[in-house]
């Protein structure tokens, strides 16, 4: 419940109120007094006691047209007979409002946020584990991949960080089920798109960065990309950011509160890097998931982890019992060769999966992947310059997300940066299949690159289902 008043006030001392507009009329103050029961985004579940968001790129007056609302607020008078509290920036009120009408609930848990071009789904599932061993499994998640709002039952999401009214309701959800630790993915369009305004994180990392994510309706330049996940980091209480990224002294420069560093050059450095095991932080780590990359994400995720009161022991525990769906995982054929399924979808990640696996796999080795269409669309040449430099793989190109473009297109845009032949078969079970017949012995290897356990493509703005690049794999072993 939020009443009118209690909505205008906030939107003042935000300095986001306009005005509010009744049959025609101009008011700088509630002329009555209302209390909503609920706040939405969809004309299609709203009530007569609804405070309604007008809000985002293909909004439609017609939306608003005939809906018995009391109130919506709105960057826009749309003139369509409905009082409207008018405001300069919808998404911040939207954020703000939901804080308050759900109960400021992100104080009732301590949070702890992840950024990072690569490695967030993985990081926040270390530190799920971590802290579910201190706290005996309260750690609500929200992921890229799924959401949990009792630490134990886990449904898919819709996006890696929610629209701020999913956040706090969902928030007070995981509080009511007597959650005391949340772990969440906050991505650079969050931030562009105001969905934590206002909330003040307990602990947040950044993992990395590289150029990923510009496009029409993403970031229109790396600056873009780059300034929003720098927000994490100011605000947020704490911070851990890795001393091995990409413009860390950047970074650095602009830290003004407590922060830890990891990695190699920090008072956090990893050494002994084995396939399966590490030390940092004085323990030494037993860890399934194979890579470096996988061993910063569980440093990061442990000196956050630590921050909210796990111990060193906690971590151990965690990062030792934590799998990531779809994440290094590794099969093996009938003929002794090994398949990997990975979630690498960008250069950056590509090249560190490759790194992982070349190293091992000494015979012939069969890459599966494609690159998503209408977002993400830099990725094509920065997949394609890099396989350019790796002769040694054969490579299958398909679809991974095509949405409104043509696959085959996207396959032959990758292909032009590689100058060797590559096969393209766009249906992707296809080409997994085509990938594993082609092995022949344990020295072999196939990598499916791209979507992991998604069960869905993305064609023509509709999730299509998919089995998961897992599944088919498991079906050709
Ligand atoms: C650019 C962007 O962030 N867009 C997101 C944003 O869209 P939007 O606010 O512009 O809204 P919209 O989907 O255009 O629709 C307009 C509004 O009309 C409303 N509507 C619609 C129909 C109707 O009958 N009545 C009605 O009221 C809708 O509820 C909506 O509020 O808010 C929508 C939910 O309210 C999201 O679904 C949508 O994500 C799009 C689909 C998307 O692909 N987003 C990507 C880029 C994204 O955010 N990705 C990051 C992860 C990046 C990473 O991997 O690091 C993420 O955090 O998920
Ligand atoms: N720290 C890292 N640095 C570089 N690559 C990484 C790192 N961690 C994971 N990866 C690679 O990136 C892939 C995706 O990992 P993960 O899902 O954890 O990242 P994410 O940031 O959630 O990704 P996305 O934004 O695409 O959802 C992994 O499958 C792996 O190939």
């Amino acid at each position: 419940m939020i009443t009118l008043k209690t909505v205008i006030a906030i939107l003042k001392q935000d300095q986001n109120f306009r005005d509010i507009i009744s049959d025609g009329a101009y008011f700088s103050r509630p002329q009555q007094n209302l209390t909503f029961s609920q706040l939405s985004y969809d004309s299609r579940n709203v009530t007569d006691s609804t405070l309604f968001f007008a809000k985002g790129l293909n909004f439609k007056r017609e939306f608003l047209a005939d809906l018995a609302i009391p109130f919506y607020v709105s960057e826009t008078d749309y003139e369509v007979g409905i009082p409207a509290i008018i405001v300069n920036d919808v998404k911040h009120a939207m954020s703000l409002i939901a804080m308050a009408f759900y109960g400021q609930p992100q104080d009732a848990l301590k949070t702890l946020a992840f950024t990072g071009t690569k490695g967030k789904t993985t990081a926040a599932y270390f530190a799920k584990n971590i802290l579910d061993t201190h706290n005996g499994g309260k750690t609500a998640i929200f992921s890229t991949m799924e959401t949990s709002l009792d630490g134990k039952t886990f449904f898919k999401s819709q996006l890696t960080t929610p629209e701020s009214l999913d956040l706090f309701r969902m928030m007070r959800e995981a509080v009511s089920n007597g959650m005391t630790h949340l772990v969440m993915e906050v991505s650079s369009q969050a931030y562009k798109t105001a969905r934590v305004y206002g909330l003040t994180f307990d602990v947040g990392v950044f993992l990395n960065i590289s150029p990923d994510h510009i496009g029409p309706i993403e970031h229109p330049t790396f600056e873009d990309y780059f300034y929003c996940k720098r927000q994490l980091l100011a605000n947020s209480r704490y911070a851990v950011v890795n001393a091995e990224m990409a413009h860390f002294d950047f970074v650095k420069s602009e830290l003004t509160g407590e922060t830890a560093f990891y990695g190699t050059g920090s008072e956090h450095p990893i050494s002994n890097s084995e396939a399966f095991s590490f030390s940092a932080l004085d323990t030494k780590f037993e860890i399934q998931l194979i890579g470096r990359f996988n061993q910063e994400n569980a440093v990061a995720a442990s000196l956050a982890a630590i921050r909210l009161g796990a111990s060193s022991a906690d971590a151990q525990v965690g990062v030792a019992m934590t799998t990531v769906p779809g994440r290094m995982e590794v099969l093996t054929q009938a003929n002794g060769a090994k398949v990997f399924v990975d979630y690498a979808h960008n250069a950056d990640s590509l090249a560190k999966l490759l790194d992982v696996v070349l190293p091992h796999q000494t015979g012939r080795v069969v890459l599966v992947i494609g690159t998503t269409g209408n977002k993400g669309e830099s990725r094509r040449q920065g997949v394609g310059e890099l396989l350019e430099q790796l002769p040694e793989i054969e490579v299958i190109l398909t679809a991974d997300d095509p949405n409104f473009e043509d696959p085959a297109e996207i396959a032959r845009e990758i292909a032009s940066f590689i100058t060797r032949d590559t096969q393209i078969i766009v249906d992707r079970e296809t080409a997994i299949q085509t990938a594993m017949a082609s092995t022949s012995g344990a020295a072999d290897a196939v990598i499916i690159a791209g979507k992991g356990v998604d069960a869905y493509q993305i064609v023509n703005g509709v999730r299509e289902p998919y089995a998961g690049d897992r599944k088919i794999a498991e079906k050709y072993l």
